[in-house]
């Protein structure tokens, strides 16, 4: 069973806020969205593969740490997914980016795949998914299928504010994919809205409907 994390961080709680709040305006929503997707990567890249490497200080000779292991990509469910990423760029600067669009139908709630443009060397990458919601889940499973059946295999999802019935939903479908929530809130609404969440994250972003 893959693993469900909500990052209680202060600094991440307080943000989180912020956006629910219904009076945040598109320009602050849109940086502390992002702001929150940058901590939550600082949060969840702590266990990344490191080896060591000798390098020359100005002193002389040390074996100090780098990176190692697979390189990364970050990969934005389209739209509201696209709130999320210049905040994991700032902190990994050279990932890649894959894109796919999708859209929820308003009555069946069920996703459309739109769009699908990722690195060509997916397989090779440990993804972060990012979505600012997790609600039916169904969005998040899609995606996931799309990048398996193109070759991934090492994904993490990232959201901002889970229902418990998308995490449930999530982990049935795609056990080896963990999961990282900012918040964790009560239920869906019967529009599938999480409540209280934060509203249409997608139209929070850009300022439509
Ligand atoms: O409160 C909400 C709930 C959903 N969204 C948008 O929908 C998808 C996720 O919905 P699933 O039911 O999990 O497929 C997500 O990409 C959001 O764009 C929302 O904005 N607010
Ligand atoms: O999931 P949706 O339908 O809310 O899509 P978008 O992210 O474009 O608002
Ligand atoms: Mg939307």
């Amino acid at each position: 069973m893959a693993k469900f994390t909500v990052l209680n961080h202060p600094l991440i709680q307080h943000k989180l806020t912020i956006i629910r709040n219904k009076d945040t305006g598109t320009k602050v929503f849109r940086e502390v969205a992002n702001e929150i997707a940058e901590l939550m990567v600082y949060e969840i890249t702590r266990d990344l593969a490191m080896e060591d490497i000798t390098i020359e200080t100005p002193m002389g000779s040390a074996v100090e740490k780098q990176l190692s292991g697979k390189k990364l990509a970050v990969v934005p469910i389209l739209r509201a997914g696209l709130g999320m990423v210049d905040g994991v760029l700032k902190l990994i600067p050279a990932a890649k980016v894959g894109h796919i669009g999708m859209y929820r139908d308003e009555k069946t709630l069920q996703p459309h795949e739109y769009f699908v443009k990722l690195p060509p060397d997916i397989d090779q990458r440990q993804l972060f998914i990012v979505d600012p919601m997790l609600a039916t889940g169904g969005s998040a499973i899609m995606a996931i299928d799309a990048l398996k059946k193109r070759g991934a295999t090492s994904m993490r999802l990232v959201v901002l504010v889970a229902a418990p019935e998308g995490v449930k939903a999530v982990q049935d479908a795609h056990p080896d994919v963990d999961i990282y929530a900012a918040g964790l809130d009560d239920r869906l609404n019967e529009d599938g809205y999480i409540v209280p969440g934060l509203g249409d994250a997608g139209d929070r972003l850009f300022g439509t409907k």
